[in-house]
């Protein structure tokens, strides 16, 4: 493993009542690495995801963090604290509260609750929260309720309040489902400027979305790695072809 290795899969199965949902992938993402992962439904994308986290534990196969942090024996709040933010899905923000007040609410996340309520608002924090604030493109918003923002917007908030936390690697389900295409393309820019500082992985159906990420793309099928490269490469594949994209 190389010094630049930030996480690394080697054989992973996980099995479901009989059913090989991973089956012996392997897998390297380096240090400030942004990669697309598509495939069909159920091809394990949301598992590979779940073994990475600590949500759902391997059955064989290796799983490690940086150098030689074993993620098989991490939990979600472990890994977490280990640098490994995961944004799922659904937006989940603080509807009732302003964007910046949830930045500054995620900044604080790791505080008692205790050192939270007494917790005074640095220089520091203040101008850590406007440059999330210009990097997520919510400046104009700050004060607004992140109840009032766009379906798009309210992604952008999330992805913010999770580099609150300053994770070495963010996973990202499906960003692009339920924007408007104007917001596919700006999430694409926005994942383009955190990578390099953070490792970031995106599981996305979208293919022109993927393709303005511009980055390697992996595609996995029946729980491995069908393909990778750049997607000019693996969408000339004919097994890509006849498994995902053909479709
Ligand atoms: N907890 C579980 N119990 C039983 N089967 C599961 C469980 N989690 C996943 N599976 C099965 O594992 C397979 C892979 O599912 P997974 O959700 O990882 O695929 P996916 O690539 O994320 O699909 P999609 O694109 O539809 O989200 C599916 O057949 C699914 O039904």
């Amino acid at each position: 493993m190389s010094e630049k290795t930030q996480l690394y899969l080697n054989g992973v199965s996980r099995s479901f009542d009989g059913f090989k949902a991973i089956n012996n992938l392997s897998l390297i993402i380096e240090r400030g690495e942004m990669r697309a992962v598509i495939g069909p439904n159920g091809a394990g994308k949301t598992t590979m995801m779940d073994i990475i986290t600590g949500k759902t534990r391997p059955d064989t196969g290796e799983v490690i963090w940086g150098e030689d942090t074993d993620l098989t024996k991490v939990d979600e709040a472990g890994s977490a604290r280990l640098g490994i933010g995961r944004k799922f899905q659904k937006p989940t923000v603080f509807e009732t509260h302003t964007v910046e007040d949830n930045l500054h609410l995620s900044l604080k996340a790791d505080r008692s609750v205790f050192g939270t309520l007494f917790h005074r608002t640095t220089d520091a924090e203040r101008a850590r929260v406007d440059e999330l604030l210009d990097l997520v493109r919510l400046t104009a918003q700050r004060d607004d309720l992140a109840g009032d923002l766009s379906h798009g917007q309210k992604q952008w908030l999330e992805i913010g309040m999770l580099l609150a936390q300053d994770p070495e690697l963010l996973l990202v389900d499906e960003p692009a489902a339920g924007m408007t295409d104007a917001e596919t393309m700006r999430t694409a820019e926005l994942l383009r400027d955190i990578a390099g500082k953070h490792s970031v992985v995106v599981v996305e159906h979208d293919m022109e979305f993927v393709r303005a990420l511009g980055c390697k793309v992996t595609v996995l099928h029946q729980g491995a790695v069908l393909a990778d490269g750049s997607l000019d490469h693996v969408s000339a594949n004919p097994e890509v072809i006849e498994t995902y994209l053909g479709r």
